[in-house]
């Protein structure tokens, strides 16, 4: 079910056109990493989204609705999109108490999200001495209250050292593949959520540049097959008549471009070559990132 539906959304800031006709939707029970460097457009999409800002043209809903017109906000869509302020002299579990008075959700509710946001031990002590990343954790125990169907976090690693990185991790996918929430989570760090994420949107000056399954980004497809074979240079030949470019990097290595690692398992076959190694050279994710965001 498409639980978030981004549609032709630009909004320009004077001559700034920070989100230029961006198409895009996040279906329930899967977690959508929104990617681009700094000033991409991605927060600006998010409120959009959340109705903090008005669109030029274009829609952003959720289940169907413009967020302004959703009946129960809060219980329909968690979101986090800065570390948020919270008041200094409260407590964690009476800032959540708070909300859940506010929302009309069950006090019981405050000591639940502080346990699933690991913040249990805190309970009882003020945010003003909490770190970056207790507040990154509060915040997200704040979204979650209400049990949303959808939930939206504007760059929610930062702040989180690697443990937390990891429990992030696990928090969002099972949210997201065990109680079939949609999950949409910024960031400008591709390794930061790739391990998050079943899909990745790619956002650079605006412009979507990229949707689709992280499977499809890392595709195989053209990324040269590598063959170590001390024999290595009788194989060339045999390839490039297959139609391969083929480079010699060092003696003993074969690059292989242009055919499958079938087409050079056979060329090893009829050749007769002893082979050590030979493998398809894995995308490196940062790098096509970097390529599709490059300034062009
Ligand atoms: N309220 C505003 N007034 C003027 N310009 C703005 C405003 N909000 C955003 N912009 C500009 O719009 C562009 C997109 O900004 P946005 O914050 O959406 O990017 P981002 O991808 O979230 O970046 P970051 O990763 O740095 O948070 C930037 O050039 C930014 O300076």
């Amino acid at each position: 079910m498409t639980a978030i539906e981004i549609r032709n959304l630009s909004k320009a800031f004077g001559p700034v056109r920070a989100v230029d006709d961006v198409s895009f939707s996040v279906e329930s029970g899967t977690v959508t990493g929104y990617l681009g460097p700094n000033g991409a457009g991605k927060t600006t999409t998010l409120r959009c989204l959340l109705g903090l800002v008005t669109a030029d043209s274009g829609t952003a809903l959720v289940d169907g609705r413009p967020y302004t017109a959703l009946e129960r906000p809060l219980a329909e869509v968690g979101a986090v999109l800065e570390a948020t302020s919270f008041h200094p002299g409260r407590t964690a579990r009476d800032h959540l108490r708070v909300i859940c008075t506010a929302a009309g959700l069950p006090v019981s509710r405050a000591d639940e999200a502080l346990e699933q946001v690991g913040l249990a031990d805190s309970a009882g002590k003020r945010v003003a001495g909490f770190s970056l990343g207790m507040r990154q954790r509060l915040a997200l125990g704040t979204a979650t209250l209400g049990h949303p169907r959808v939930l939206i976090l504007d760059e929610p690693a930062n702040g989180l050292d690697p443990a937390g990185i990891e429990w992030l991790r696990g928090f969002l996918r099972s949210l997201a593949h065990e109680q079939g929430v949609a999950v949409l989570v910024s960031s400008h760090v591709l390794s930061e959520v790739q391990q998050t994420v079943d899909n990745v949107v790619i956002i650079a000056r605006g412009r979507l540049v990229h949707q689709g399954s992280l499977a499809e980004l890392t595709g195989n497809g053209d990324r040269p097959v590598r063959v170590h074979a001390a024999d290595a240079a009788r194989l060339a030949p045999v390839l490039e008549a297959k139609g391969a470019r083929v480079e010699q990097p060092q003696p003993g290595v074969l690059r292989v471009h242009g055919v499958g690692a079938e087409t050079v398992g056979q060329a090893v076959l009829d050749e007769g070559v002893l082979v050590t190694e030979l493998v398809r050279e894995r995308s490196d994710l940062q790098e096509i990132f970097m390529e599709l965001t490059r300034e062009k």
